[in-house]
């Protein structure tokens, strides 16, 4: 009887993880004049940003492109799943989460290389630093996880969902040719239910840093001027010698969110991204439109998980969460709460 009632509830609970299987220091930003740290300690100046209307953007029209996942039903994923009407089943989702991760510390940070899109993996620190990001969004539902094509992100995500509460599986989605996609298919429905797919794509690969890469950024400032490098590493449209420009950075990571990942959310999914200081630079200012001025002082450390509601259209920035049981700190929103209460009953 226990067993029984622990496995309805785990179907529950799948439901309202939207049944996806198949298919510090944190942020700083300038504002104005104000230069604001906004992690979830300052969630005051966070609340006071939404309130000017910084952090929640307009509706956007999507491309309703359907993503490699399969669709899933698209119900009310506040309402009990337990005690769901046919009408229900036809609502709309009210909201999906969204959560930003830059990667954990490379073993390139470490030496303060440039590094882009050279493919180097996290230190020992920067597996710690993952593995904490898992502790902040262990009670927050992830039906889809996006990554570059980079191990630092990959390292960083798989990591990350070692300490999530479900205890789903991350699973790497091979689509690079047929003989991948169908070599690495799953023949259990039960399995797939236990599943998360990680879809990884180059576009959301760290700016190409052109012929800095592999340059010791201090040694570069020295020889080149300090304010020439930190043109090259933050203004919005100059590009390093030969690299990408945040410009052209955005032009491939915010046209494969908007093509890829919007449309997964618009249809209630909760998706994780694990990318890198620049590609997530320019989705922020995508979400929370800030101006090429403006997003010259977005600084994202590594490993800091930060939370997007995305609600009728629009991207609500939560903050990050600080800890797993600070559930306030950073505003759940009731959707989540009850997610974690779930968690909490299946689990203790
Ligand atoms: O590619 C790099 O070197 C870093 O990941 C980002 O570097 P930046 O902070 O100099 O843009």
């Amino acid at each position: 009887m226990q067993m029984m009632a622990t496995t309805v509830f785990q179907q529950a609970l799948g439901t309202l993880e939207s049944h996806s299987c198949l298919s510090s220091s944190g942020f700083r930003h300038e504002c104005g004049s104000a230069s604001v740290k906004l992690i979830s300690k300052d969630f005051k100046v966070d609340i006071a940003l939404m309130r000017r209307g910084n952090y929640c953007s307009k509706k956007r029209s999507f491309s309703l492109i359907q993503a490699s996942t399969s669709q899933t039903t698209v119900f009310d994923p506040v309402s009990s799943p337990l005690h769901k009407t046919a009408n229900d089943s036809k609502k709309k989702p009210s909201e999906a989460a969204l959560i930003l991760i830059r990667h954990g510390e490379s073993m390139w940070n470490e030496k303060n290389l440039f590094t882009g899109c050279v493919d180097v993996p996290l230190t020992k620190k920067g597996v710690e630093e993952a593995i904490e990001a898992g502790k902040r969004i262990s009670n927050i539902p992830i039906d889809l996880i996006y990554t570059s094509a980079l191990i630092r992100a990959q390292m960083t995500a798989m990591l990350a969902m070692t300490q999530h509460r479900r205890k789903k599986v991350p699973i790497i989605q091979h689509e690079e040719n047929e003989q991948a996609r169908a070599w690495s298919q799953i023949f259990s429905e039960e399995t797939n239910k236990q599943c998360i797919p990680v879809i990884t794509a180059w576009q959301l690969n760290e700016r190409m840093y052109g012929e800095l890469q592999g340059l010791n950024k201090q040694e570069t400032a020295d020889k080149y001027g300090k304010a020439k490098v930190q043109e090259w590493r933050r203004s919005y449209d100059i590009p390093p010698p030969n690299g990408e420009s945040l410009e052209m950075c955005a032009e491939r990571a915010v046209a494969y969110f908007q093509e890829h990942i919007e449309p997964q959310l618009q249809s209630g999914k909760n998706v994780m991204i694990a990318a890198h200081g620049n590609s997530l630079r320019s989705i922020i200012m995508y979400l929370d439109k800030l101006t090429s001025q403006e997003v010259i002082s977005l600084e994202l450390s590594t490993g800091i998980p930060m939370l997007y509601i995305f609600k009728e259209g629009s991207f609500i920035r939560r903050g990050s969460p600080v800890a797993p049981t600070e559930a306030g700190v950073y505003a759940y929103t009731k959707r989540l709460a009850q997610y974690r209460q779930r968690l909490d009953e299946m689990l203790q």
